[in-house]
């Protein structure tokens, strides 16, 4: 027999029963539900990544809705056992949703929610973040000074990047790539070059009139170029951060050739998800060039990393923590409760995903919608 899920339960008399995978931050999410009249039960298990089987043994006979992370397998098994179980909603507390088979949930008629804008800035924060390191060496400068080596001053000690004045190349320019594309031009007065498969009008305004701004100052402008092809971008960027959804065609989209192309003194971001990286191929990549830098948040098989990866000083690492900061952790899990409220309830699906601010001020009450449902199944 399966062992049982520990669980905790906040108002078990409640019609509908929500499950939630893991704790998340916050407790508004769980008053949004409780309020509705939901029983929702969290699990509570101390194991980081569920299997199929525990989850399964989550939704149990009967449920209406589950909310899940993205460390868990959503298809045929789970979709079919929420719908054989009743449920008919189910939300990532994630905006990237590619640990969902989204062709299954559309076969047991069950709605997918994901968590855009509220982690934009954050993400876009921590990319930020993850080139500085890397242009400055920030990590191995401080495991030098806590072991005691440095005794003074040394004109060539730590020697890393410039950016001011020099190109940022965004791969993927959507909410958060723009976001990120904005803070590297306004703060460090990069020049942009970008790719994605649709034009980015508003970056495209953004970074004219900003550099009409300097100009009028004296200072010299700041230009962009939508670039025709990633090779483009890879051979003409200094700092380049990856940012778009993986998919088909961003599953390694970052490969040996194209690695080949970058500068040698490059520096690399991937806040995205780790297989649009060959890893493997990475690995070679900054054994061969030690002035080649790269900034990672994910992985391609977390929570791994490829055998070599640690042990190289041209690469700062962090595990999957781009979107964590208490404000937008907690909205992250706002957003998904509502998304599993909003097809509990039969709301509509809210118009526009990019704006959801009135979802998450705390101090009214959210509108009846489902903020963002991926499969228009509402
Ligand atoms: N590391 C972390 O903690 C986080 C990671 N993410 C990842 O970031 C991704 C992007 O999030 P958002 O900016 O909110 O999504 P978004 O949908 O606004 O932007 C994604 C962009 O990728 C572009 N794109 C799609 N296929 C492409 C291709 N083949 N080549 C170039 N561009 C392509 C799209 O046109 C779009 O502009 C998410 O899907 C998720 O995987 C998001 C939040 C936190
Ligand atoms: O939202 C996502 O897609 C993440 O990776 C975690 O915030």
């Amino acid at each position: 027999m399966a062992k049982p899920i520990s669980i905790e339960v906040w108002n078990p008399s409640g019609k509908y029963r929500v499950v939630s995978t893991k704790p998340m931050p916050g407790t508004r999410w769980i008053h949004l539900l409780t309020d509705q009249d939901c029983r929702v039960e969290i699990c509570t298990e101390k194991k980081t990544i569920l299997s199929v089987e525990d989850i399964l043994a989550l939704i149990g006979e009967r449920c209406d809705g589950v909310i899940g992370q993205l460390t868990e397998d959503w298809g045929e098994v789970l979709f079919s056992a929420l719908r054989r179980a009743g449920g008919t909603a189910f939300s990532n507390m994630a905006v990237g949703y590619n640990n969902v088979d989204v062709k299954a949930a559309n076969k047991y008629g069950i709605a997918v929610g994901n968590t855009p804008g509220v982690l934009t800035e954050t993400t876009a924060e921590l990319a930020a973040s993850l080139s500085l390191a890397a242009a400055r060496r920030i990590v191995e400068a401080d495991q030098f000074m806590r072991a005691g080596l440095y005794d003074g001053w040394l004109p060539h000690l730590f020697v890393g990047n410039l950016l001011r004045g020099q190109t940022v190349g965004v791969i993927g320019a959507g909410r958060i790539g723009s976001a990120y594309a904005r803070m590297m031009i306004e703060g460090f007065k990069m020049n942009l070059i970008y790719y994605d498969l649709y034009q980015a009008t508003r970056l495209e305004k953004f970074v004219t009139a900003y550099g009409e701004f300097l100009q009028a100052n004296g200072e010299q402008a700041v230009t962009w170029k939508r670039a025709a092809t990633v090779e483009d971008v890879l051979s003409e960027a200094d700092v380049i951060s990856l940012h778009p959804v993986l998919d088909k065609t961003t599953y390694h989209l970052i490969n040996k050739e194209r690695l080949s192309i970058m500068k040698k003194e490059a520096v690399l971001v991937n806040a995205s998800r780790g297989p649009v990286i060959d890893e493997a191929a990475l690995v070679e990549h900054l054994k061969a060039n030690p002035m080649f830098r790269v900034g990672l948040d994910v992985f391609e098989e977390e929570p791994f990393m490829k055998p070599g990866l640690a042990e190289l000083k041209n690469a700062v690492v962090v595990p999957h923590i781009a979107s964590a900061s208490k404000w937008t952790r907690e909205g992250m899990a706002t957003l998904a409760a509502l998304n599993v409220l909003g097809k509990i309830k039969g709301y509509p699906v809210w118009s526009d995903p990019n704006r959801i601010d009135s979802f998450l001020d705390e101090k009214t009450v959210p509108p009846p919608a489902a903020p963002s449902i991926t499969n228009h199944l509402l």
